[in-house]
């Protein structure tokens, strides 16, 4: 009967010592379910049989093994000069200080740029992206609110989105303080009045802020600075009894319009509302708001024109934060203040970085196992992926999106145009129907080096197609460990070649003398000829084989 083993390997076998391995190791499997045939060449009949042998042949190790951070690197190797980053509104002076050690010089045309930053005055919309041509790789936003980015779009075409959230949070909360006692006591109609000649000192009475009610909506960075101004009561109490409303919430559907007729109509008489983060009196849905605007004109109303982060301190202080990240973005380094990408620790990146690898890999192997010549008409045909990953770490610990993003990459990529990154891994997966599903399971026992390997077949070439790859991470190097319920050992490096055999001696010799005949080393080489697979594929034992470009 025939057997397997993972002996038939030809080429490297690294094995590698239990004790090297990372302390938190990752197993991980992918499964495929595709109606297309699994394999290349001879498939049909062998498959249905069930039965025969797996071996592996490393052939090449040509191809460096890809890097970790699949966020950006390929925007910063794809410049391999310094990049063009495009500064479209006034940015602080330190800020532009350090992109100028790092940009060519600011250019007007968007489809010249790897970087754009901006404040709130551009709109940084879909038909911006479609004119970047591909190059934009990184929008800076020189502020909080991203609500002038179209998130959506950038997602779409791979742009990454960082902002600079934190340096003018004390500019706008002093803002808002300074609006409240502004319109308490009528600062700007009277100076307008005064500056009109007039002196009306009863027409100005104010109120006193003492003992007054402060609501704040928003209890986020800007909002709870200025509660920390402010004697503030409970949130519930506050908003039917208020005499202020300060609002910091973000533009979301859910905040947009949140001050409506209904609204107005729970609130005490008199209420003076304070708005410095999206909607009216520092900030308009329309900047800058028509000039006979009914809210602007009204005499109750104290406007500024979206003057909130406007401090000297706060200009630098985004200037310099968003520049930072701008360029660590095209560095390809994953920003911590990334919009629309994971952010992850650099330790947890660190201890990814071969999973990263893996991940890719398989994703590549697998695809080209299952799409079969499909993949030259540039469609896989798989529908579903399942990922299952195996850790000593608590399963809830696992943050996967990096590794899923790698996953899909390495689906999607070798059929189709698509450039993948961790931005727009998601969406492309949704956007080709592909439906991934996670699996989280707790590794008993530590290390999963210690784990008995498995051979038995279990139902991987099943009638419902589904085929299954899985890895392990050995010595900081990617390995296949199963095809299929195949155990296999081979290091993921340059390419491979998949025989299933008939168990008989001399198998891999024959395999070998063919390579060696077309002057295939199986360590060094290059993609073997047509001639040189059919001839494999002409070795009657051999059932079915395939040659994967990793
Ligand atoms: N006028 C100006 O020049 C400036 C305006 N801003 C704006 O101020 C706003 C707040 O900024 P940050 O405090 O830095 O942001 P943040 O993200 O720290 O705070 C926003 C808070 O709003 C809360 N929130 C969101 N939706 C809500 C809802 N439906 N109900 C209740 N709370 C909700 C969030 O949980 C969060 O705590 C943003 O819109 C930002 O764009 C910020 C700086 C300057
Ligand atoms: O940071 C924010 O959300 C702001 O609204 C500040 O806008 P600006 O950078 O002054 O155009």
């Amino acid at each position: 009967m025939d057997s397997l083993s993972a002996r038939t390997i030809i080429g490297r076998a690294a094995i590698s010592s239990p004790a090297l391995l990372p302390p938190q190791c990752l197993k991980f499997s992918v499964s495929f379910r595709s109606a297309a045939a699994p394999f290349l060449g001879r498939s049909a009949g062998a498959r249905s049989a069930g039965v025969g042998r797996i071996s592996c042949a490393a052939v090449s190790v040509s191809t460096p093994v890809g890097g970790t951070d699949a966020a950006v690197s390929s925007a910063a190797a794809a410049v391999a000069s310094k990049p063009t980053v495009l500064v479209s509104e006034k940015l602080g002076e330190a800020g532009l200080e350090v992109l100028r050690g790092f940009a060519n010089e600011l250019c007007a045309k968007i489809s010249l740029c790897d970087a754009l930053i901006v404040r709130s005055g551009t709109k940084v919309s879909r038909e911006v992206f479609e004119a970047a041509k591909g190059r934009l790789k990184v929008v800076g936003r020189a502020g909080v609110g991203i609500d002038n980015v179209d998130l959506q779009a950038a997602t779409e075409f791979g742009c990454l989105v960082v902002n600079a959230p934190t340096a003018n949070t004390v500019a706008a909360a002093e803002h808002g303080i300074a609006l409240m006692s502004a319109m308490a006591r009528n600062v700007a109609q009277a100076d307008a009045s005064m500056k009109a000649g007039k002196w009306q000192r009863n027409k100005f009475v104010g109120v006193s802020l003492v003992g007054k009610t402060l609501a704040v909506l928003g209890f986020g960075k800007v909002g709870s600075e200025v509660a920390r101004r402010a004697k503030l009561v409970s949130f519930d109490e506050a908003i039917a009894t208020s005499d202020f409303i300060s609002l910091h919430m973000p533009l979301t559907p859910t905040t947009a319009k949140i001050f409506n007729d209904e609204t107005f109509a729970k609130v005490k008489k008199g209420v003076r509302i304070v708005n410095v983060a999206r909607a009216a009196l520092d900030v308009f849905t329309e900047e800058p708001p028509h000039k006979d605007s009914p809210l602007v004109q009204h005499p109750n109303v104290t406007v500024t024109p979206h003057l909130g982060a406007s401090t000297v301190e706060a200009q630098e202080g985004v200037a310099i934060e968003i520049a930072e990240a701008v360029v660590g973005a095209l560095n390809g380094e994953l920003a911590a203040t990334a919009v629309n990408a994971p952010m992850v620790p650099a330790e947890v990146l660190s201890e990814l970085a071969p999973y990263v690898v893996l991940a890719e890999k398989l994703g590549r192997l697998a695809v080209q196992l299952v799409a079969g010549r499909s993949m030259v008409a540039g469609r896989s045909g798989i529908k579903g992926v399942k990922i299952s990953y195996a850790s000593a770490r608590n399963p809830d610990d696992l943050d996967t999106r990096i590794l899923r993003a790698m996953v899909t990459k390495g689906i999607v990529e070798p059929v189709s145009s698509v450039f993948v990154n961790l931005v727009n891994a998601d969406f492309t997966a949704k956007q080709r129907g592909l439906r991934i599903t996670e699996e989280r399971h707790f590794l008993h026992g530590g290390n999963p080096a210690d784990a008995p390997p498995r051979s038995r077949f279990a139902s991987a070439l099943s009638d419902s197609g589904e085929v299954r790859v899985e890895g392990r991470v050995k010595d900081g190097i990617p390995h296949l460990t199963h095809v299929g319920s195949f155990a296999v050992d081979v290091s993921l490096e340059g390419n491979l070649i998949l025989c299933r055999q008939v168990d008989q001696p001399g198998m891999i010799g024959r395999v070998g003398n063919i390579l060696g005949d077309d002057n295939v080393n199986v360590n060094y080489m290059s993609e073997p000829s047509k001639d040189t697979l059919s001839k494999i594929g002409d070795v009657p034992a051999i059932q079915e084989f395939v040659f994967l470009k990793l």
